[in-house]
């Protein structure tokens, strides 16, 4: 799926949030958008699923969005945690509610709740989840949902390291129903272990565009220092590839207790193109 702005498209006073983007996703892939506060990460969602109003055009797959004859909304699904689940029903009739409108019923519903974990949530009046319980509901929401898009909003932000790899695992149990997944985060790690592909944005552009490891590839430093601890707990840094022979000597013969590279994090090379000092 390409998604394609071809200039500014929303205004905040005399500077645009979002200008030139050229997005390509994947099918049935996890595609996370990346970038400090600010960068316009909600914003883009919001935009593709057409919950604001902006100037320009936005193209999906080559066709104008300002055309509202097509049928391009419907493809999409915007999942923000509260969003469209009513405080004061329980967690059943809230999904029901939903369930219903897609055709499916409280089979479907309790089965969802059982993945989540939250078959003992039923009932429960929504206002009365903790945050994490509403992220799940959120998001078995999505489940329910004809759309083969889901846009998550840091669907995990605010949740325990536990709930959080819970979340993760729904996210790729959807995908594995064929799902395409675009998610914002700000969690380093999950971009790199959740999604398949990555772009980083900053005050509106995009800055990189890749899967995580090559962008990780892309600015790993050359040559590659990799530290080995020996058995005795001495370091020996070794040159790649210049000493790579010796590496490999090293492996075979020595008991290692561990191997360090120095090749960047996600989260450093975030950091540097955020404050553009990288290239
Ligand atoms: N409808 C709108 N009209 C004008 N400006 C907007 C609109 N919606 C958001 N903004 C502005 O766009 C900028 C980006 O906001 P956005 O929420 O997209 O950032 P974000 O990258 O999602 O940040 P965070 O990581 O903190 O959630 C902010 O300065 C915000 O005030």
């Amino acid at each position: 799926m390409s998604v394609y702005f071809n200039r500014g498209i929303l205004r905040k006073q005399s500077k645009y949030v979002l200008k030139k983007i050229n997005l390509n996703i994947q099918r049935g892939n996890i595609f996370g958008i990346i970038g400090p506060s600010g960068a316009g990460k909600t914003t883009l969602l919001n935009v593709l699923t057409n919950q604001i109003s902006y100037e320009g055009n936005v193209y999906i797959d080559g066709n104008d969005t300002t055309d509202k004859g097509t049928d391009l909304f419907k493809e999409l699904s915007l999942c923000s945690v509260n969003s469209g689940l009513y405080e004061e029903l329980t967690v059943m009739d809230n999904l029901l509610l939903y369930a219903n409108a897609f055709g499916k019923g409280k089979k479907e519903v309790s089965e969802l709740l059982l993945t989540t974990n939250l078959q003992d949530c039923e009932q429960k009046i929504f206002s009365k989840l903790s945050t994490g319980m509403r992220q799940r509901v959120s998001l078995i929401r999505c489940f329910l949902n004809d759309a083969s898009v889901l846009l998550l909003d840091e669907p995990t932000s605010n949740v325990d390291p536990y709930t959080g790899s819970i979340i993760r695992d729904i996210i790729v149990k959807i995908k594995e129903k064929g799902k395409t997944i675009i998610l914002t985060t700000h969690n380093m790690l999950e971009a790199e272990q959740l999604c398949d592909q990555l772009v980083l944005l900053n005050e509106g552009v995009v800055l990189e565009q890749g899967s995580p490891s090559l962008i990780k590839k892309k600015y790993s430093q050359q040559p590659l220092f990799i530290t080995c601890t020996m058995e005795d707990g001495s370091p020996i840094e070794l040159e790649y590839p210049k000493e790579k022979i010796q590496l490999s000597n090293l492996i075979k013969n020595q008991i290692i207790l561990n191997i360090h590279s120095n090749e960047p994090t996600l989260e450093s090379i975030f950091v540097n193109l955020a404050r553009g000092k990288m290239s």
